[in-house]
Formats: C-alpha cells, structure tokens, sequence
C-alpha cells in the first residue's frame, strides 16, 4: 500500500506515529485534503488512466486527528481506488522521504483504516483481481433483497445514460443475510461522501436498505452495480401504526445530478404510500437534499386534488387588495384538515407541508410580479413565527421564584401566559433583528423560487 518513491526495495514497515523528541525540527505538516485524491472506478483499466477524474469527498481532515494534518513526509501523495463493484479499496501511497520532526510521522495505514475498514486491501494485484473475483458481489449480496421497483417512474428524469429498464430497488432488512456485510462496505463511501454521517447501528433489525441497483448486460449473467442506497428506520407510533425516517441517502459521485436521487425517493415514497405508514420523515436533511425532496413533493402535492380548494381560497384572500393596508397580515397556512389529508394520503408530514404551502401558493398567483409585495409580507410573517417560534414557548412559560416555607431549592413555580403569542414580536428598535429578518426571508424566498423554477418546467 505504501510506496516510497524512488525505492528500488519496495515499501518498508509502515512508520508509526512517535512521540516528540527534543530538539526535533518544526514539521507543519501537509493537509490530509491536500495530498488525498480519490478515484472511484468499476474496471481495472481505470486504475491509474489519467482520465478518469477524482472525486470529492467531504473534508478528509476530519479523519486525522488533532489539526487535520498529516506530518512526517516530503511530497506525500495518497491516490485512493475505490472499485464501485466490489466496494474495496487501494491506497497508492507515495513519498520523497520522511522526517520524524515535532509531531512525529503519521501512522498512514492506521488513519486509512478508520476509513476503509476492511474494504481496503494492501497490495496492488489483489486489488486489481477483486474486478474479476469480486465481479458479483452485489449480484450475490442482494440476491434475498425484495424488489421494491423496477424500470420506469412515471414523471421521473433519468440521465439517457442508463435505461430506466435496466434500473431496479431492492429493500434488505439489515438484520437479513448479507445485508450487514454488504453495509459494512458501504460505510466507507457514507463517511466519504455524506457530510457528518455516521454509520446505522447494524443490530437494530428497524433498519432497512433500500438499494438502487443498475443490471447490465454481461456475459452470461448481468453485472450488478450499486448506484445509489438509502437507510431508512421504521418504527412504532401509538398506539398501532409505523412511521418511516429516511436518515442516510447516497448516489454514487459518479452518477450524481442524473435524476437517481429522485428516483430512489420516489420509490421510498412509494413504499411509504402502499405501506400505509403515518408518515415518512427525514433525518437531519441536507440543503440540496431538502431542495430535490421538496422539488418532487411539491409535484405529488400540485397533483392532489383535494387541497386545491384550498389553495384556490388562499390566493383568493392573497389578492383581494393591498395586505399591506390591513391591520394584520393573515397567517396563510393550510386548514388543518387539508394538513391531515396530506400527510393520510402522501405521508408528507406537517413541517414540510408547511414549507411546500409557501410555494404552492407563490405558484398559484399570476401574474406573480404583481403580488410579490404582499407575498413577501407573508413569508415575513412565517419566517418571524419561525425563529420566534422557540422563544415564544420560552417566554409563554417562565419558572419564578417565589416565598416558601419549604424547602426553597426544591420549589418553583411555573407560569404560563395565555396570550404570549400576540405578546412577541421582533424588537423593531434593533435594526440588527430587522436585518437578520430581512436576510432570512430573502434566502427563503430564493429557495422558493428555485424550487419553482425547476417543477414549473415540468409537466404534472
Ligand atoms: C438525509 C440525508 O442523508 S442528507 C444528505 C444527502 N446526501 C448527500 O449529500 C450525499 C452526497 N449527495 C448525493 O448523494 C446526491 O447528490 C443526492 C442524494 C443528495 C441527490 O441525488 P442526485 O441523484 O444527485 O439528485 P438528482 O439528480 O435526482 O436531482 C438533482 C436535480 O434534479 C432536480 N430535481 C429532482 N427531482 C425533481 C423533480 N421531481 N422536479 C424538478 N426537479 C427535480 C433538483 O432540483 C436538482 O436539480 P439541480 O441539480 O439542477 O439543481
């Protein structure tokens, strides 16, 4: 694995990390984002073909301790193979020479580790033999799984790369066979590639995978290759129904931006819907994420006819004269009966109903341009709701001391205001709060538009 360059001997005993020496020189180090490239290939030509780009995974100093740093080495070079078949990996070490100065020398193959895993192999050749010896581990790993979808989504845009046809999910229980060990190879690419992820708790049986699996042709039998996977947990809701959290979604770097994300959301949504769970959530969602699921979710929701009267009755109110000139802007949420359906019937929680409402609404006015002002006053208005929204529960109960003939560190009392609600409001002689406020709805209504740009494009 590692290689000093210009050696004729090959590669010696790793050099452990040492302690400091006095009178070693300074070392700054190199960071591990500087010298680490990663290539993610699924043939053994592309080792080492200067074409094939490297990818960019999220900050590798994360994985160094102390500083992020790597210490010890002159023109260290790391080039990491990822074979996107099998899941194992080489790391191409290379180096001028190494100091052990301040800091000691990085432990390389320690620190690649709490990466790999045991998905990384050490010697070139046997890395190079897993594209042949390993050509079926997926095929073989998912043969248990259920096929949740094959082919076709109806509205769905996949790259013209890969055939739809040739595009199926699989969902494995973790707890099944081979579900874990196949997991087990995919942490490697969640740490890589998921921004602060960790990996699922493999023994916890509520955790089921969803794997976006290309066939292609091949031979006798079709070449399996993971395109993307989700873990999704399911779990109880009193008293007798389930809930469905996507916590850990991931395309292949490669085949990112083509429409499989989507895909393999669409699919959980899907599920969830047939399933008949009281919903289908997402754990800690990225902004890109978020935008693709709100993207998809607002196509399902403008297609779902019982909340357009709804919606109608909304911009109704919305541009029936100047809200400006109204003591109080109304609230412009969705009744709680159209809430109720929504989440009965596409499994789309309140919280996120409440954000694709927003934008349900900017859609639905025409000519847009003429009712921005009063549109922005009332995304002002959920956005002041929203930060306030945590203060407001803070200040509407409040603990007070008060005399006691008790014993006083055991007694409090709490008081709890019945109109704090109209009571809160942004302290209008903080200019700093009024231009927070300002910088946040501008952001929402940008995120807004975004989202509206992309599905007005798309027939529903
Ligand atoms: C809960 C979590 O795990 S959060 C962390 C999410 N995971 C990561 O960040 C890991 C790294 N990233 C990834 O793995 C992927 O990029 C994902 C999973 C975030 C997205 O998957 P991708 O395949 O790249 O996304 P996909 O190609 O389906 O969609 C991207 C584009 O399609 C658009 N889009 C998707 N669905 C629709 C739709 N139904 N209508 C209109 N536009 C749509 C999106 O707006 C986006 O457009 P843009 O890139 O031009 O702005």
């Amino acid at each position: 694995m590692v290689q000093k360059q210009l050696s004729a001997a090959g590669p010696g005993p790793e050099p452990k990390k040492r302690r400091r020496v006095g009178f070693s020189p300074a070392d700054t180090g190199v960071e591990a984002n500087e010298c680490i490239k990663i290539y993610l290939v699924s043939s053994k030509e592309e080792v080492g073909f200067p074409e094939v780009p490297c990818v960019n995974p999220v900050d590798l100093n994360d994985f160094f301790d102390g500083d992020g740093k790597i210490y010890g080495y002159h023109g260290l070079k790391i080039n990491v193979w990822i074979n996107s078949i099998s899941l194992h990996s080489y790391a191409d070490i290379t180096y001028k020479s190494t100091t052990n100065g301040d800091k000691g020398i990085t432990d390389l193959k320690s620190a690649l580790q709490n990466i790999f895993a045991e998905t990384i192999v050490d010697n070139k050749d046997e890395f190079l033999n897993t594209f042949s010896t390993e050509k079926d581990f997926i095929r073989n790993m998912v043969s248990n799984g259920e096929v949740v979808h094959s082919g076709v989504i109806d509205g769905s845009r996949i790259n013209a790369q890969v055939e739809p046809i040739d595009l199926q999910v699989l969902r494995m229980e973790i707890g099944s066979p081979n579900a874990g060990l196949l997991y087990s190879r995919l942490v490697p690419l969640v740490l890589l590639f998921v921004d602060g992820s960790n990996p699922i708790d493999v023994t916890d049986p509520d955790w089921h995978l969803y794997l976006l699996i290309q066939k292609k042709e091949h031979k006798e039998e079709p070449l399996y290759q993971i395109l993307g996977f989700t873990a999704v947990y399911k779990f109880y809701r009193y008293p007798d129904r389930l809930r469905m959290r996507l916590s850990q979604i991931l395309v292949l770097p490669s085949f990112q931006g083509k429409g499989f994300g989507s895909y393999l959301v669409e699919v959980v949504n899907k599920v969830a819907t047939a399933e008949n769970v009281y919903d289908l959530t997402v754990e800690e969602p990225s902004e890109k994420f978020q935008h693709i699921r709100t993207c998809i979710d607002i196509n399902r929701l403008r297609a779902f006819d019982p909340i357009k009267p709804a919606i109608d009755s909304a911009v109704q109110t919305l541009t029936k004269g100047k809200l400006s000139k109204k003591a109080q802007t109304p609230r412009f949420t969705p009744p709680l009966n159209a809430i109720e359906k929504v989440r009965e019937t596409l499994k789309i929680n309140k919280k996120h109903f409440l954000k694709c409402w927003e934008i349900l609404i900017y859609l639905a006015l025409d000519p847009i341009d003429k009712y921005m002002e009063d549109y922005t006053s009332v995304i002002t208005n959920h956005v002041r709701a929203d930060i306030l929204g945590k203060d407001l529960e803070a200040r509407k109960k409040q603990v007070v001391d008060v005399p006691t003939l008790f014993a006083a560190e055991a007694s409090f009392v709490v008081f709890k205001s019945l109109n704090g609600e109209e009571a809160i409001q942004v302290d209008e002689n903080k200019p700093d709060q009024e231009e927070q406020l300002k910088q946040l709805v501008e952001e929402r209504i940008r995120e807004i538009k975004l989202v509206a740009g992309k599905v007005s494009k798309l027939r529903i």
